[in-house]
């Protein structure tokens, strides 16, 4: 049995990576969870496509733990996404209560299963689904994940556009984390090459594609499609490396790692395998404009960090 549990399942980015994971044929139970009580309309509508996993809604706290049981992996999208003006920070403050009552739950009902965070402030709700997991005495580091996939979606994408190839021939890595200047874009490692102005302009799109949504819906929310499609391949390859044993599977993930001394929290190239991360790759050769990036995401990165693991340590709320 491989159950996926979407937690925030009714929501603009649960909906649709339901449906996308709903077309993933590893799956065999979707389990869909929302506070919401729409999400059994969601399930009972996704319910009705010829594909192997049967899916169940299950709404409200009552149900989070048959939502969870046996879950092989557990997605969470949960929590309010921003308007104009805000940062990913802004939302910390009602965030971090969601993502810390849902991580707890998870390591209660579901310890062995893989964590895969979309809610933000990234940089922050991972440590704190660590530390909960902590708390509990089940943490496994190989199993929490940050999804920072849309930053490369996005920096593939632009890549692409700018230097007229086919999108699925180009990968630029995007490591550090999932806010503004800590999203760091590796276009050195593209293989193409650019022009001073080319990479200022691409780093700073790659660095605020999200407010580029956030603006363009204009108060009525921010990414879920392009969410929902990165997200869906993040935990397709979490299946392919665990389930289907596929070898080489690697992606760029926000999780604890020892690439940059000093902060506990930083996504690299991780490659996946029947335990989760089975390897974290270290950042890699960067040019000067890169380390610059980077030197200017660490203190950024590091009280973001800090925040969360306070949030649950009860340093602060
Ligand atoms: N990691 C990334 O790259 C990205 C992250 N996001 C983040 O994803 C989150 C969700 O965004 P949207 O889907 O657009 O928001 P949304 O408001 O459309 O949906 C959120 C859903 O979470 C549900 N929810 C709230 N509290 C809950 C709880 N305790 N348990 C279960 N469900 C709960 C709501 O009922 C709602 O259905 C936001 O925090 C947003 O910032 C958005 C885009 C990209
Ligand atoms: O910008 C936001 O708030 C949502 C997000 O994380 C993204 O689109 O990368």
């Amino acid at each position: 049995m491989v159950k996926v549990a979407v937690l925030g399942a009714a929501g603009g980015i649960g909906q649709p990576l339901s449906l996308l994971l709903k077309g993933n044929t590893t799956v065999t139970e979707l389990a869909l969870y929302d506070v919401a009580p729409i999400v059994v309309g969601v399930a009972a509508d996704l319910s009705h496509i010829n594909t192997p996993a049967k899916v169940t809604g299950y709404k409200g706290d009552d149900e989070l733990e048959a939502a969870l049981k046996g879950a092989h992996v557990v997605v969470i999208p949960a929590g309010i996404p921003r308007k104009p003006g805000m940062t990913r920070d802004d939302l910390f403050k009602i965030n971090a209560g969601i993502v810390k009552t849902l991580a707890t739950a998870a390591a209660k009902y579901c310890p062995k299963a893989f964590l895969a965070i979309i809610s933000n402030p990234v940089n922050s709700t991972v440590p704190i689904a660590a530390e909960v997991f902590k708390a509990a005495g089940v943490h496994d580091p190989k199993r929490i994940f940050g999804v920072t996939t849309l930053d490369i979606t996005r920096a593939n994408t632009f890549v692409s556009e700018l230097k007229k190839v086919d999108t699925s021939k180009t990968s630029v890595p995007v490591i550090g984390g999932h806010s503004g200047v800590t999203i760091i874009p590796i276009l050195s490692a593209s293989g193409h090459s650019f022009s001073d102005s080319e990479r200022e302009a691409l780093t700073q799109r790659i660095q605020y594609g999200g407010d580029e949504v956030v603006k363009a819906k204009d108060g009525a929310g921010s990414a879920t499609l392009s969410m929902a499609y990165a997200g869906a391949r993040f935990v397709e390859s979490l299946l392919d490396a665990s389930v289907n044993k596929k070898s080489g599977v690697k992606e760029c993930t926000y999780v604890q790692s020892d690439a940059v001394k000093g902060l506990e929290y930083f996504s690299t190239v991780v490659e996946l395998g029947a335990d989760g991360a089975s390897k974290i790759h270290p950042v890699p050769t960067l040019d000067a404009h890169e380390q610059k990036l980077l030197d200017a995401a660490i203190p950024e990165l590091k009280s973001n960090i800090q925040k969360g693991i306070d949030f649950v340590k009860g340093a602060s709320s």
